[in-house]
């Protein structure tokens, strides 16, 4: 940070100097303010230092009250780091902890982040009330595209890339749900009379709730493009130079179900599959890097600090670009850069080279300062593992987009190439991604919106949805809503009363919007209590200025946001030169997404630049305009 950046943050907010100042001091003492945390329900509306300051109460408050491991101490798998390189990280992402080994590793059970008795599954009796069918089609679906337009269509595929589907692709043959249609259903003129679904494979406890356990990795370590298991990462390494494999067009090579081959792969289309291959590309450019610094490395060692660097990199983006572009706010903007980069200036650093003391109260002090990055490490007392709830958060649906356009890169021009939902999910994302030129997709992404996460705005194909090898059509709107309810994921009012906000009294309390609030007693009557937590969150309003989700789902990205950097020894202990290099660390320092971008699709250098956040609409070549 610049002095000029300093400068900037506390001369027009110079009357915020003595707040700024109980922040540090607050930060200093985290175990005591929380008892005295107090709702400020619109906190958007702060000047600058309080609002971080209430930020930071808040993450404090939820580390403390939202954190639960589904694994009693006895049963957790002891592992041990005995032959492993600890220097790196592993495949299955074990020993990460190096007292824990397998904390975070693959196939563990997803944490949560309400206490474990509000998480039963729900009965039959309400798992199907109202009927999620209904909700599908008379809240969520589209009847005309509403854009996102403060962000591209890369942030769509950013964060579905990110998240993915963790479950698993199957799902339990042996346990179905089944409902019946409602009475008016157009699939009931073709005999239809139920909609049916697999359960979610879970594990059964005799005196607590079922669990659910991740079939990747838990940790931020791109498991999804290197894999998660020995098996498959060995498919997708070339083991010449450390780099991953690609097929003779550059592209990441595709198997014989049409689907590309990378880490994790399912419920691909052209997004995901566009964003794997920037990665691989950007993976393979940073081999390059090191292997011209160091010629005598080998394949492991190159593919080791590479996949360290490209990771750390991709975790960066998403905390200071990914984020500030889907919450255009000035707190969560300096919030988060804070996060990566802390608010010290550089100039300061230098003179006080020395890290402040790691103890307990200081930790809060340095990473304030700091930043996250390169700290002490801070589990809040329990380990870490993804919670069920932030899966839940990012059902995210709404931001497809019923067509993908594909324009030049060179004029802007659309090509011909039109692709629905249909036509670019699964198989047909090699339709996109092959059947055109790759800059042109990426800059169609770059250029298009996607649909703005509001009720009424879920794409209609996606209710129709036709997956490989699952017996049935999905209406995913429905899918999302049982899901929640299925796997004991609280209710939206439950769920803010949880995670520390003011429930809603009445339904006039979830949306300022009276048509939204009219459309919600239409399905859910007076029942405040029976809002799902998507229709909850599709619906709420106002939203902090900028945000492109509800304050709700905010508040559990508050918490886990922190908590993936602040668990992982790669990011705190050993986000150092000596694990690193010294020319690693200098690559994620020096790197943006548009630099990203403008490296693996040189072409698309200047677009990606055209903005300040290689998130937010891309500016089109002037032909367009004119
Ligand atoms: C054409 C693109 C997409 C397709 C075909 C697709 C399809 C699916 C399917 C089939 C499921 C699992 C349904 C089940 O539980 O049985 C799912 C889950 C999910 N999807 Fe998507 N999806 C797409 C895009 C997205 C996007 C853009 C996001 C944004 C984050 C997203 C987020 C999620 C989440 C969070 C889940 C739940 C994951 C879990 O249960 O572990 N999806 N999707």
């Amino acid at each position: 940070m610049s002095l000029r950046r300093v400068l900037k943050l506390i001369l027009p907010h110079w009357w915020n100097f003595p707040i700024y100042a109980s922040a540090l001091l607050y930060f200093g003492v985290p175990r005591v303010l929380p008892n005295f945390y107090v709702i400020v329900p619109r906190w958007w509306n702060f000047p600058l230092y309080l609002g971080l300051l209430y930020l930071g109460a808040t993450r404090e408050q939820l580390s403390t009250h939202n954190l639960y491991d589904t694994y009693l101490a006895a049963e957790f798998p002891v592992g041990s780091c005995a032959g492993i390189n600890t220097a790196v990280r592993t495949i299955s992402g074990v020993c990460n902890s190096l007292e824990k080994p397998a904390m975070g590793a693959v196939g563990l059970r997803f944490a949560r982040f309400v206490p474990i008795n509000y998480t039963y599954g729900e009965p039959d009796a309400t798992l199907y009330t109202p009927n999620p069918r209904t909700i599908s089609q008379e809240l969520f679906k589209r009847e005309e595209f509403q854009p996102a337009t403060s962000i591209n269509n890369l942030a769509s595929a950013w964060i579905q890339f990110q998240t993915h589907d963790c479950h698993g692709p199957t799902n339990d043959p042996e346990h179905l749900m089944s409902f019946p249609l409602p009475e008016n259903d157009p699939l009931r003129e073709i005999g239809q009379t139920h909609m049916t679904l697999r359960r979610t494979v879970k594990e059964t406890h005799t005196d607590r709730p079922a669990t659910y356990g991740n079939i990747n990795t838990h940790w931020w370590d791109l498991s999804q493009v290197y894999g998660s298991d020995e098996t498959t990462h060995a498919t997708l390494r070339s083991f010449v130079d450390g780099k991953m494999k690609v097929a003779e067009d550059g592209l990441i090579a595709v198997g014989p179900d049409g689907i590309d081959l990378v880490g994790y792969r399912d419920n691909w289309w052209a997004g995901v599959s566009l964003m794997h291959n920037i990665w691989v590309k950007e993976h393979n450019l940073v081999c390059d890097m090191f292997k011209a610094s160091n010629p005598a490395w080998n394949d492991s060692q190159l593919f080791d600090h590479a996949r360290l660097v490209t990771t750390a990199l991709n975790a960066k983006v998403h905390t200071t670009e990914w984020t500030p572009a889907l919450l255009q706010d000035h707190v969560l903007q300096e919030a988060m850069d804070t996060n990566w980069n802390g608010l010290a200036p550089k100039w300061l650093r230098s003179l006080l080279p020395v890290r402040f003391p790691k103890s307990n109260n200081w930790q809060h002090v340095a990473e304030v300062w700091y930043g996250i990055i390169g700290g002490a490490p801070d589990f809040a007392g329990v380990q870490f593992a993804h919670s069920e709830e932030f899966v839940s958060i990012y059902r995210f649906h709404s931001l497809l987009r019923d067509n993908i356009t594909i324009r030049s890169s060179v004029d802007g021009k659309e090509t011909g190439n039109v692709y629905t939902i249909p036509e670019y999910a699964f198989r047909g994302a090699q339709d996109v991604i092959r059947g055109n030129k790759f800059s042109d997709v990426v800059f169609t992404f770059g250029t298009d919106n996607p649909g703005a996460l509001v009720l009424g705005n879920y794409p209609t194909a996606m209710m129709n949805l036709s997956k490989p090898d699952t017996p049935y059509l999905l209406d995913m709107g429905a899918v999302d809503v049982l899901r929640d309810r299925e796997r004991g994921v609280p209710r939206y009012n439950e769920f803010r009363r949880l995670f520390s906000l003011i429930p809603a009294k009445t339904m006039d309390d979830i949306s300022d919007n009276k048509a939204t609030v009219a459309e919600l007693r239409r399905i859910y009557g007076e029942d405040v209590e029976s809002v799902d937590l998507l229709s909850g969150t599709l619906a709420e309003s106002p939203r902090a200025t900028g945000f492109a989700f509800s304050n709700t789902q905010f508040q559990a990205f508050i918490l886990a946001a922190s908590r993936r950097l602040m668990t992982d020894r790669f990011f705190t202990t050993d986000y150092t030169a000596a694990v690193y290099t010294q020319e690693g660390l200098d690559w994620i320092h020096n790197s943006d997404f548009r630099a990203v971008i403008g490296r693996t699709v040189p072409e698309l250098n200047a677009s990606a630049h055209s903005v300040d956040n290689a998130f937010k609409p891309w500016v089109v070549p002037r032909i367009l305009s004119t």
